[in-house]
């Protein structure tokens, strides 16, 4: 992990006029969630002014577009669409844009970068608590805890019954990984205990060290789809991965396949899905992930038995949002003087 930003020390260098700005036009950031966590927005409250939009529902487009001008930073979220109209109307002057998210696809890094603006994440922090709730959702989704707990309620629940409400177990099964990164390889290392056959990754390049931890085999996607009894995606959603969960994907997949998205809802054709789910084609689903966030309540997959959707909650451990939410400080306030960010995407 990089070092830690020293904050006196940046406070010392906007506070003692090393800058050409005054006290009392101290950097400007926005801030477009009031309800991040406190002790984010305390470190920037020291040495700089910060505004927020009032609301726990995303910023209104024309509302970000407003506030934006003339800050010098911005804090975002992943449901903050900042591309080249909102950078237009923030002025020269800005300096970095910092999200509370692992996701930055929500940014034109591209325009970033031409303008010189800077862009902080959030990796590594929430790595644990995104495969601690990929393996929730797997077993969630596996063992039928959502069909089955509502049985209880009902009256679906007559008795104990031999073959009642059973799901596919994962020891001795196949789970092949989408992706391999950070949190890849924290779900890989989280299932090992479950004693599947095989933990098998697809990736651009193979990552032999990382994957001889736990035990896993390099596939191309083919033979991840045709051999996977469970299919995790924890990749990053790029032009390569968009929608390629695709009908001919589903297709191949076999028809005990079970499904598991906590990367985007954008690397499946969700049309696709709900026909690979609703004829069996693939046996069930667990999404965190959908598109669009939040599912309209009338969407079809909330018509099947055989999907668990949760609201996009991958990070949601207390402490992991905390720190998240001082990261994303931490990361504007050394952009905004130039120095190394805690997290930064290499642009
Ligand atoms: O999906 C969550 C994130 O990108 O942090």
């Amino acid at each position: 992990m990089p070092p830690r930003l020293p904050i006196a020390r940046v406070r010392n260098f906007l506070q003692l006029g090393l800058r050409t700005r005054t006290m009392s036009s101290q950097p400007s950031v926005y801030v477009t969630r009031p309800d991040v966590d406190a002790s984010g927005l305390e470190l920037l409250r020291k040495s700089c002014q910060v505004s927020t939009w009032s609301e726990t529902l995303p910023v209104p487009r024309a509302e970000l577009i407003r506030q934006i001008a003339g800050k010098d930073a911005l804090y975002c979220a992943l449901t903050d669409k900042i591309d080249k109209e909102v950078l237009d109307a923030a002025g020269s002057q800005l300096k970095c844009v910092s999200t509370i998210s692992v996701g930055y696809e929500h940014i034109d890094v591209e325009e970033c970068k031409k303008r010189g603006i800077r862009v902080g994440y959030t990796p590594d922090v929430l790595t644990d608590a995104t495969a601690e709730l990929t393996v929730a959702l797997l077993l969630a989704t596996n063992r039928r805890l959502f069909e089955a707990n509502k049985q209880v309620f009902n009256g679906g629940w007559k008795s104990w019954a031999p073959m009642w409400m059973c799901g596919q177990g994962l020891k001795g099964s196949r789970v092949g990984l989408l992706g391999f990164g950070r949190i890849g390889q924290e779900i890989a290392a989280r299932i090992l205990p479950f004693k599947p056959a095989e933990i098998t990754y697809t990736t651009r390049s193979p990552r032999p060290q990382e994957a001889a931890a736990v035990n896993a085999r390099h596939v191309d996607f083919e033979e991840m789809l045709r051999n996977s009894d469970f299919i995790v995606a924890c990749c990053a959603l790029t032009p390569q991965t968009k929608e390629i969960f695709n009908a001919a994907a589903f297709q191949k997949m076999k028809s005990n396949c079970i499904f598991i998205n906590t990367a985007r809802g954008g690397v499946v054709d969700q049309h696709a899905l709900y026909d690979a789910l609703k004829n069996n084609t693939i046996q069930a689903a667990g999404l965190d992930v959908t598109t669009p966030e939040p599912l309209p309540l009338d969407d079809p997959l909330l018509k099947l038995d055989n999907v668990v959707i949760l609201p996009h909650i991958g990070s949601a451990d207390i402490e992991t949002r905390k720190e998240m939410s001082r990261i994303t400080a931490r990361n504007i306030l050394a952009g905004l003087v130039g120095e190394k960010m805690e997290a930064e995407v290499i642009l």
